[in-house]
């Protein structure tokens, strides 16, 4: 591991082109960097540029030249929607990141950061998973296609890095949740999907909500404003070769989350755990120890966090 001074905190008039800016994760990192100062951010939605095609994605780095960028577009969902979509989950991410990264490096950025997910790990990783468990066995089989392309994106900073001396990082999120979540009611994440079911249940007085699964898997959430926290942490303070792992270092069961939802939102019934859908990895408590030894620390809990999402579902989602 190594550390450069990317002069990023200092530097609020640097160019940054945060994409993927009005989803989950950019549209945290918009309001972190729009907090700390930075004056010239640039965004482009998905219909003013389209990251998947190269000859778009080239001219619109020529024309602004960003100094920083950071790879948070991507095709994202959850265990159906990577089960159901496996050529669109390999094929766009493909091509996102890697027109994204190579026209960075080819118009002179000074540094890049790319976001991948804990699902790049094995399986059966130990836990709480480090970052060299990446590669040494079968992935899960509900989400590899989208891990592959992920896998492809950290090697392709490395090799940047490697053979350009180009400072390009990446940072392994865990499971994410906030303001700007996707709450479709089957390709979303579990968090968001079981805030819709219960506050739907509950304005309908549904005497019950189903759940998937067994309710026995693990999973880490955190906050994305930690996450945006992370990020601009990561490109002033980390410059090296290996991906950094960033988690809450907290797991819950599903079952409590479900339980923790439940109350949140002030439903009533029952849960009905429907054990057709897959429960996916059984556990992925990622060790974020690398970054913690370099001074980061969330600071989000799970139950704060539920009830800050559940007041934004409120006022932004569904009255
Ligand atoms: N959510 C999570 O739990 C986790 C997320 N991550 C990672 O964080 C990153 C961001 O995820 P998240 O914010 O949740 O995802 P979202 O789906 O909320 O946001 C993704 C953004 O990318 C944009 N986008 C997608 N395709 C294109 C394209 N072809 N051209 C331009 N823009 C495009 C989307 O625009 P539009 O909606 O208009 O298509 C959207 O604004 C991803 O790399 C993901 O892997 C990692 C771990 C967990
Ligand atoms: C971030 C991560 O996200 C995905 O992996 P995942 O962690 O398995 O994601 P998930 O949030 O969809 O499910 C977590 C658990 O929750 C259970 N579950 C219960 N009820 C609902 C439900 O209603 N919806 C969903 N989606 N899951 C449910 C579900 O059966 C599973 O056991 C990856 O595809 C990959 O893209 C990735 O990187």
């Amino acid at each position: 591991m190594g550390s450069q001074n990317a002069a990023f905190f200092d530097y609020k008039s640097a160019k940054v082109f945060v994409s993927g800016h009005r989803g989950l994760v950019g549209s945290a990192i918009v309001r972190k960097l729009t907090q700390l100062g930075f004056t010239n951010l640039i965004l482009r939605t998905h219909t003013e540029l389209d990251l998947t095609r190269q000859s778009d994605v080239e001219a619109f780095f020529a024309s602004t030249k960003p100094e920083f960028v950071i790879v948070a577009a991507a095709k994202v969902g959850g265990i159906h929607a990577n089960n159901t979509y496996p050529a669109d989950f390999i094929a766009i991410n493909l091509q996102i990141q890697t027109n994204v990264i190579d026209s960075a490096y080819r118009n002179g950025a000074k540094k890049l950061l790319f976001l991948g997910s804990s699902c790049i790990y094995p399986k059966f990783a130990p836990q709480p998973i480090p970052e060299d468990a990446l590669l040494t066995g079968p992935l899960e089989p509900t989400n590899e296609w989208y891990a592959i392309a992920k896998i492809a994106g950290i090697k392709m900073c490395q090799a940047y890095r490697i053979q350009h001396k180009w400072d390009a990082i990446s940072g392994m999120p865990t499971n994410l949740y906030g303001p700007n979540d996707n709450f479709h009611p089957e390709n979303s994440h579990v968090l968001p999907a079981l805030m819709r079911r219960f506050h739907e249940a509950k304005v309908n007085g549904a005497k019950e909500v189903v759940v998937w699964g067994t309710g026995s898997p693990l999973r880490e959430f955190l906050h994305v404003d930690d996450l945006a926290d992370a990020v601009v942490f990561m490109m002033e303070k980390y410059s090296g070769v290996e991906h950094l792992n960033v988690g809450s270092g907290k797991e819950v069961t599903i079952k409590e989350l479900a339980e923790s939802m439940k109350e949140v939102v002030g439903f009533e019934g029952d849960l009905v755990w429907d054990s057709t859908k897959p429960d996916g990895t059984p556990r992925k408590l990622m060790d974020s120890s690398k970054l913690a030894a370099l001074g980061w620390t969330p600071k989000v809990s799970l139950k704060d966090g539920l009830v800050d999402t559940y007041k934004w579902y409120l006022e932004n989602v569904k009255q």
